[in-house]
């Protein structure tokens, strides 16, 4: 099993360690154009092997693809992150380039990858790989609802001062404000959270939510990388140990709520696979106006991109 992480920055380094501290694979490629960055990271990763004891092999490269080649799962990090005042839209013009060339290169060497997308803005850029990768679009899917719901359910452990390892959710919509947390669907310890929180309470924390990146970015001056490099490493493992697990992630939808030729976050199950299926769940009308909403965010910056195609 080899693994390739393109783009050796916050995130992608953040998620190869994370790949090999759990031995998800016998090999992982940290790949990034930035001479001898990608080189650096690993080998000092590959040093804590002996006191973290893991024997996944790390390696580096400076944007030679030919050791990417016959990568199993790939995870693309490699573009700007936003500054405070900017938003994800913004980061379009720069990272589509980056990804779609990044994406040609990695299918050349690997053509039956599984591919996870995390640049940004993370739904539309799913989108560019998917159409620079000519491949099925259950191997072509982005990472952002594990974060958006992880950093949700953080928030509820604190204010419900109880373990976050209790607190489930699901999270859809695009990875931008119109995300739509879904607190009908959000249980703690099998409880549903509206009869343990006050509805104020929980409002708060699904707009805290919706703007947790931007949270992050004015605290940091660049967006964040530990969660979001443990979020792709999920879903990393769920399809290496083909876990079936189901998480929310963004994916192709061709008529499924509703939403046609879109990248949009949803329910997914994860395995082997890739996405091996999308579960629809019967939203009520508040819920379906909140995704149609975000779902048209997505479909404006959509149209950016393909304009950049013409
Ligand atoms: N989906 C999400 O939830 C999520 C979460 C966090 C960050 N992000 C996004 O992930 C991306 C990376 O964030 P970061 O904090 O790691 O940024 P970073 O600046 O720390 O790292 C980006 C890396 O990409 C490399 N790179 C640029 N062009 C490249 C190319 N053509 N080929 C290979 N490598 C290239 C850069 O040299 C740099 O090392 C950003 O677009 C950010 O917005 C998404
Ligand atoms: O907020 C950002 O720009 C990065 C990422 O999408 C995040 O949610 O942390």
């Amino acid at each position: 099993m080899k693994i390739t992480v393109v783009g050796a920055g916050n995130v992608g380094a953040t998620c190869a360690n994370v790949i090999a501290h759990k031995e998800l694979a016998n090999e992982v490629v940290l790949l990034d154009i930035k001479e001898g960055v990608a080189e650096g990271k690993s080998l000092d990763m590959w040093q804590t092997a002996p006191i973290n004891m893991f024997d996944t092999r790390i390696t580096g490269s400076t944007n030679d693809y030919s050791k990417t080649a016959g990568s199993e799962v790939v995870v693309i990090t490699s573009g700007l992150p936003r500054k405070p005042g900017m938003s994800r839209d913004d980061l379009i013009a720069t990272n589509a380039g980056i990804v779609r060339s990044v994406t040609e290169n990695i299918i050349k060497h690997s053509p039956e990858a599984i591919i996870i997308i995390v640049s940004n803005p993370l739904d539309v850029m799913t989108y560019c790989a998917f159409l620079a990768a000519g491949v099925p679009s259950h191997r072509v899917f982005g990472m952002a609802g594990i974060l958006d719901t992880a950093r949700y359910r953080a928030f509820l452990a604190e204010a419900l001062d109880c373990s976050p390892k209790d607190i489930q959710a699901v999270l859809m919509g695009g990875h931008g404000d119109t995300m739509v947390p879904l607190p009908r669907y959000t249980t703690v310890g099998g409880i549903p959270v509206t009869e343990l929180i006050d509805g104020q309470k929980l409002e708060a924390i699904v707009q805290r939510t919706k703007s947790g990146g931007g949270e992050l970015v004015n605290l940091m001056g660049t967006s964040a990388w530990y969660a979001p490099g443990a979020a792709a490493a999920q879903m990393v493992e769920a399809v290496v140990r083909d876990q079936k697990r189901i998480f929310p992630c963004c994916a192709w939808l061709q008529g499924e709520y509703g939403q046609q030729d879109i990248y949009l976050g949803v329910p997914v199950k994860l395995g082997r696979k890739g996405i091996e299926q999308i579960i629809e769940l019967q939203l009520n009308e508040d819920e379906k106006a909140l995704l149609n909403e975000s779902s048209k965010a997505v479909k404006e910056v959509m149209k950016v991109l393909d304009n950049m195609n013409k």
